[in-house]
């Protein structure tokens, strides 16, 4: 799958955002090993850390259609007011790393679509995983 496709999805899934806080829409597309591409954007709430970031949108809706950790190939992430590429927080890091290969390709992306390639290892190093 070219990225330029994924980048595309990603930047679509941010016009869905509900951003009435920040007005910093952000839009995810998660690619599984079928080729399926699941979209996912930012949902926030008055009360702030209920807030739902696009990346575990996305990778929610995956899991909850029945896709299974280790079905997934790449994540595109697009910040549309980012002056750089975007940067997952901490959250969406612990999230990834639970269903995601630690090789997996992540593209954080501008809102100039500067890309940004790294993986989920790079984004949480020295994870915290019960099961190994
Ligand atoms: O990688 C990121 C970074 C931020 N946000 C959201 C959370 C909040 O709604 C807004 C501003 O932080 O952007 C995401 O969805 N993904
Ligand atoms: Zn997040």
């Amino acid at each position: 799958m070219d990225i330029k496709k994924l980048q595309d999805v990603a930047v679509n899934a941010s016009k869905t955002a509900y951003v009435p806080y920040s007005d910093f829409q952000v839009g995810a597309a998660l690619l599984t090993i079928d080729g399926k591409i699941f979209e996912g954007c930012n949902i926030e709430n008055a009360s702030f850390g209920l807030t739902n970031c696009a990346e575990r949108t996305a990778i929610f809706k995956a899991i909850s259609d029945g896709e299974e950790k280790g079905d997934f190939v790449a994540l595109a992430v697009y910040g549309e007011k980012a002056v750089k590429p975007i940067s997952p927080c901490g959250a969406c890091r612990q999230v990834m790393a639970e269903f995601f290969d630690k090789d997996l390709p992540v593209y954080l992306i501008s809102k100039h679509l500067e890309v940004k390639k790294t993986t989920v290892e790079e984004l949480l190093p020295y994870q915290f995983d019960e099961l190994n």
